[in-house]
């Protein structure tokens, strides 16, 4: 732990007793999220229950010049909750009930610190559907979904975490709390600084309650896995079935995500060995749908689109078609990735991941790229792994020149350079890649509304 003044941990020792912690093994296990690139080092970690105790938190913050990360499930990938700097973490791991729930809105309201499975569950319960989700539900925090704007597999058919918000809590860099949008559909009342907070990284203040909409559950869901002889043919697959099926996710991977992912226990849908695969899924609301799928299945075959496919007949086999695309992280986390999360408009994405992959393929031929993602809304998860010779540092100052190839060509197609998985410190450097000069201004005046003494988050995002 890095020292905290005297005067200040006394304070917070008052309002927190022994949720004020500072001890080594805290300091580990709080300050870090899934990126593992800068070490821990906040100078205590506090777990706040109350909002009155979140506001409090954040006047003392401004009193005694501190900086405060906040924390949930720690499963992020840009190091946006990362306390490398004698930072205080502030982990909502406390605030982690479901506070009410509203019927004739299909609403939720829930406190930060809610696992987005818990959600998941808690919406099941009522007969109804939280429909964000990814691979690493069952320890993310609605409070992070929010500040990173969480996307995942269901986005073709359900959008992002913010079209699920209908009304939010915050309390600002300044301590103060706001209401936002109070769970309302029809709202036409100004600026909606609701969707300001979505997605802010925790830059502007603290998600201390959501309001979240539920949708109606889907119609016994059915995937499909196909195997596929190029990335043309992705594309072309994706058109076909969409002419004709509104899907509930489309995602794409490699034949070296496969071979990772099979490597790590996921049974094989089939015998064939495919350049490429897509899993593809629809609600079969009747014989009707199912009938329509297999047509669509039938022609991509004949036009040589498709080399083999398999169809879930249970839920059970779905669970086990999804496993192949979601267990590929952490398959391939032994690896040391380098991980990019970008994305461009779909129409582009094929000429755009043979740019990238030729000029990766070009300056180093004997790294392993492993391609995959949410193909359907064009992200792509671009994982580069270390080959086993190569040290560490070597491989990280070659994946820089990198990130700078990518960012490029990223920019030249109008894409983003963050996704779904956010800024954070990780892509810090290459934000003007995505956004203009002006932009970035105007976040920072923001930010200088919100937090005028930069006490949230600093270092992330945008450096001041
Ligand atoms: O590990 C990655 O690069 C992506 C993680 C996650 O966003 C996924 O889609 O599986
Ligand atoms: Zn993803």
């Amino acid at each position: 732990m890095t020292a905290l003044a005297h005067a200040a941990l006394e304070h917070l020792t008052e309002l927190l007793g022994a949720r004020c912690l500072t001890d080594q093994d805290s300091a580990q296990r709080y300050g870090v999220d899934w990126t593992k690139v800068w070490a821990p080092a906040p100078s205590a970690v506090l777990l706040p229950e109350t909002i009155d105790e979140v506001q409090q938190i954040v006047e003392i913050a401004n009193e005694h010049g501190l900086h405060l990360v906040p924390s949930g499930g720690r499963t992020g990938l840009s190091a946006g909750a990362v306390a490398a700097s004698g930072e205080l973490v502030v982990a909502f791991d406390r605030m982690n009930k479901v506070l009410d729930f509203n019927a004739y809105d299909r609403s939720v309201t829930v406190q930060p610190g809610v696992i987005t499975q818990q959600l998941q569950e808690y919406a099941e319960q009522q007969g109804l559907f939280y429909p964000v989700d990814f691979a690493s539900a069952g320890s993310s925090q609605i409070g992070g979904n929010i500040n990173t704007n969480a996307g995942g597999i269901k986005v073709i058919r359900y959008g992002m975490t913010r079209d699920w918000i209908t009304g939010l809590k915050v309390v600002t860099g300044k301590g103060e709390l706001l209401e936002l949008n109070k769970g309302l559909i029809k709202n036409a009342t100004g600026y909606d600084f609701r969707h300001l907070f979505i997605g802010s990284e925790g830059t502007l203040g603290f998600v201390v309650e959501a309001t979240v909409k539920l949708a109606r559950q889907p119609r016994n869901l059915t995937a499909l896995v196909l195997g596929v002889p190029g990335f043309q043919e992705v594309m072309k697959v994706l058109h076909a079935f969409q002419s004709e099926l509104d899907l509930t996710a489309f995602e794409f991977f490699s034949d070296k995500a496969m071979a990772h992912v099979l490597a790590h226990g996921v049974s094989r849908p089939f015998d064939t060995d495919c350049p490429f695969y897509c899993l593809l899924e629809f609600e079969q609301v009747s014989e009707q749908t199912a009938d329509q799928a297999m047509a669509v299945f039938e022609r991509c075959v004949e036009q040589g689109w498709v080399l083999d496919g398999v169809m879930s007949q249970s839920l059970q086999q779905l669970d086990q078609l999804w496993q192949l695309r979601e267990r590929i992280s952490e398959s391939i986390a032994p690896h040391t990735p380098y991980k990019n999360d970008i994305s461009v408009t779909i129409d582009k994405v094929p000429e755009f991941v043979e740019a990238v992959d030729k000029v990766v393929q070009d300056a180093y031929p004997d790294f392993e790229i492993v391609w995959f993602g949410h193909i359907g809304d064009g992200n792509m998860h671009l994982n580069i792994l270390k080959p086993e010779a190569l040290p560490k540092e070597d491989f990280f100052e070659k994946c820089n020149n990198v990130s700078k190839w990518v960012f490029e060509i990223v920019q030249r197609y109008n894409g983003s350079i963050s996704a779904e998985h956010g800024v954070g410190m990780t892509k810090k450097p290459y934000l003007g890649y995505s956004r203009s000069p002006e932009e970035i201004a105007y976040m920072k005046a923001v930010k200088q509304v919100f937090d005028p003494n930069n006490v949230m988050n600093p270092g992330k995002l945008f450096d001041l």
